[in-house]
């Protein structure tokens, strides 16, 4: 499905972004993943039988670091097909208490390292190339905010409509632009950085019952990087069990029948 595609995947070292790697290069895609740290870009790249991927160590928020990895992937493989910005993350803290720089923290990795990303790709292999692109960029469900991540929610708000409006303004260089939205993904960060309660507790809520896999994610993503997604640009796609439609289970336990359904109103006679 994608012979011959260059990919570059942020975050490739590990959870959502190690499974869209192996995803990509499992339909024959090559792929450079890329984080802060080479060990685990490495033992990614150890995962995959046919040595498609290969990692470079890049910080997404730093532009130096952005235009070094971009020129480099050109360099080793003359072209790039497709952007998958996965890199990101935040510190779980009530609102009040976050600082500007945490505050500022947060929006600039999720945000501007997508921009810092994106802008790149597209101005040195995407337009250039008169090939075009695509480009998906992961966020977050549910879209009606996520409390405790205030910083990340305004980010992720801020980059889903940066695909938007960069579909717009680059569908003239054939260059297609989605965020993939997930709900709650049982990584290894997910599983070991946020209290075991938060875990429960979604785990419980989301309508079916059961987290999101990674494998979900990387097969969602590849999909819209696909043939089959050409048509999809602009568009913010939820893989969340339903949890961007509702956060709490259906119906409350207490009026469940047995049936796991609520009784039928009795008619007005
Ligand atoms: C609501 C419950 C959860 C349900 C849904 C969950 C959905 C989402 C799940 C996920 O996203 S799982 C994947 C998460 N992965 C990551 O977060 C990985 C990447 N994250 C990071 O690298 C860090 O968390 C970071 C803070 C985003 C960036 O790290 P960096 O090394 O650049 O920053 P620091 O130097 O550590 O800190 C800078 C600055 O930020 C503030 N800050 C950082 N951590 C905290 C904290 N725990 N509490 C309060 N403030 C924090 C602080 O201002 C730091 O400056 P200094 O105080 O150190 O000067
Ligand atoms: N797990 C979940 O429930 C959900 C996750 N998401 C989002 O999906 C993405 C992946 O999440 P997940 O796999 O769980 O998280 P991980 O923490 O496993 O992955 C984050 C990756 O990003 C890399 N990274 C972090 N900061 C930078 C940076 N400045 N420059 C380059 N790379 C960086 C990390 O590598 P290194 O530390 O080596 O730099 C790491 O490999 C994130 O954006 C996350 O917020 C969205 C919804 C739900």
């Amino acid at each position: 499905m994608l012979d011959g595609q260059v990919a570059i995947v942020t975050g490739g070292g590990s959870g959502i972004g190690r499974a869209t790697a192996l995803e990509l290069a499992g339909h024959g895609a090559t792929v450079v993943i890329c984080g802060r740290r080479q060990e685990p870009l490495d033992e990614t790249g150890a995962l995959e039988p046919h040595g498609r991927i290969a990692g470079i160590t890049c910080d997404i928020r730093e532009e130096d670091q952005v235009d070094a990895l971009v020129d480099e992937v050109l360099a080793r493989h003359g072209r790039i097909n497709i952007l998958v910005n996965n890199a990101g993350g935040q510190f779980l803290s009530p609102a009040e208490d976050i600082t500007p720089k945490g505050f500022r923290t947060v929006v600039r990795l999720n945000l501007e390292g997508t921009w810092l990303m994106t802008h790149a790709v597209a101005t040195k292999a995407f337009i250039p190339s008169g090939n075009g692109g695509r480009v998906v960029s992961v966020t977050l469900t549910p879209h009606t905010g996520l409390a405790g991540m205030a910083h990340s929610s305004a980010a992720r708000a801020g980059v889903e409509n940066l695909m938007k409006v960069l579909a717009i303004e680059w569908a003239r260089f054939g260059i297609k632009l989605s965020a993939v939205a997930p709900g709650v993904v049982a990584t290894e960060t997910f599983m070991t950085k946020y209290p075991a309660a938060f875990r429960d507790h979604y785990t419980e809520s989301v309508l079916a019952g059961e987290l999101v896999t990674p494998e979900q994610v990387a097969q969602t993503i590849a999909f819209v990087v696909s043939p089959a997604g050409r048509a999809i640009s602009g568009s913010v796609i939820n893989v969340d069990h339903g949890h961007d439609v509702s956060q709490v289970r259906y119906p409350p336990r207490e009026i469940a029948t047995e049936r796991g359904s609520i009784e039928q109103e009795a008619r007005r006679t």
